[in-house]
């Protein structure tokens, strides 16, 4: 299989590199920071299932060729827009673009933009980073990547990338016929964890700990299923009786990539994920004072940030 992956960051370079070695021919469409440290070191992974320092052929932005079989769009909502423009060259008739961005409301943007057929659902349940080295760090066991065609079909084109990623050491790979519900779940998931965490700068463990901390929590994660039932996407029971557990466990050391952006300075996806949701509740008449506050504590965050107000570390 022919795959191109848009960024090489820390799902790219992980997913990307574990399906090189899995067999698939690879390229990466990166900028040119990251390009040079490609050249220099390779696609350096660090990683519980195994180490790798993999050889990872680049192309600029816009210029990555035809002939694609998939392509992994890996960047970060708010750089959407420049990623569907290097990309568009090299989507041909039979290339499938698998997104594995957190949020749900980049799937109708690549619909419109390269057609409904094109664009498969997709998510990814894992931790990792990519240091300022240009490291791609996997911070914990998890490991899965979930995808399928938005219409439920299980086309042969899933089928194959479920069977290269079967071959993929250091990832679990679905094929599923429920990505859409599989990407509520996720949000709800995600949503939760990432309005907790970043609205009180601490991870589940250092929430749990504190006074009503799990309240705050389950309430969250109640509402978030809220506004995902009212999108006809009603969550399991045992989905939620597992959240419930997780952000009630004062051991817990659980945090968001959201959380990890915010703490280093960086860019966040406030408007994809948290302003989705403020929106989505208040569609659907669901309590939202929490996602409000979540949402203007990031916004006022990034007016700080691109003033170059924020706190030296
Ligand atoms: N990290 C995690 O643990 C998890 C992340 N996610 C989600 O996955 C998505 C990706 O996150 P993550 O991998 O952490 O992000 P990263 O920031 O680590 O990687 C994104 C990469 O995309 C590149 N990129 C963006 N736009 C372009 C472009 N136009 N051309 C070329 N390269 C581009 C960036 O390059 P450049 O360096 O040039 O900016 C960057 O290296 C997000 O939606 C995130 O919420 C989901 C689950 C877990
Ligand atoms: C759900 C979670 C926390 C882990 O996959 C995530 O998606 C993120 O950190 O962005």
């Amino acid at each position: 299989m022919r795959i191109l992956v848009l960024g090489a960051g820390a799902l790219g370079g992980y997913f990307g590199g574990r399906l090189q070695q899995a067999g698939a021919e690879t390229a990466y469409l990166v900028r040119p920071r990251r390009r040079e440290q490609l050249a220099r070191d390779g696609l350096v992974i660090e990683s519980p299932f195994g180490d790798a320092r993999l050889p990872a052929a680049t192309h600029a932005p816009g210029q990555g060729g035809g002939g694609w079989d998939l392509i992994l769009l890996t960047c970060k909502a708010y750089d959407l827009e420049a990623a569907i423009a290097a990309i568009r060259p090299s989507v041909g008739p039979q290339t499938a673009i698998l997104p594995v961005l957190n949020g749900l409301s980049h799937i109708a943007r690549l619909q419109a933009e390269f057609g409904a057929g094109a664009v498969l659902g997709g998510l990814a349940k894992i931790q990792a980073t990519l240091t300022a080295e240009g490291v791609v760090r996997q911070l914990n066991d998890w490991r899965w990547l979930t995808f399928g065609e938005t219409d439920g079909r299980m086309s042969p084109r899933v089928e194959a990338l479920a069977a290269l990623a079967a071959r993929a050491e250091g990832m679990v790979a679905s094929a599923v016929p429920d990505i859409l519900q599989r990407m509520w779940e996720k949000l709800v998931h995600l949503g939760t964890s990432a309005i907790g965490t970043v609205l009180l700068r601490a991870n589940t463990g250092e929430i749990a700990r504190s006074p009503g901390g799990v309240g705050v929590m389950h309430r969250l994660l109640e509402r978030n299923a809220a506004i995902a039932a009212a999108n006809g996407h009603p969550m399991p029971e045992a989905f939620l009786a597992e959240f419930r557990a997780l952000f009630a466990d004062p051991k817990g050391s659980y945090a968001t990539s959201m959380l990890r952006d915010l703490e280093a300075g960086g860019r966040i996806e406030a408007d994809h994920i948290l302003g989705f949701l403020l929106e989505a509740a208040r569609a659907a008449g669901v309590p939202h004072e929490l996602h409000e506050a979540a949402y203007l504590h990031a916004k006022a965050y990034e007016q700080r940030r691109d003033a170059g107000r924020l706190p030296r570390g």
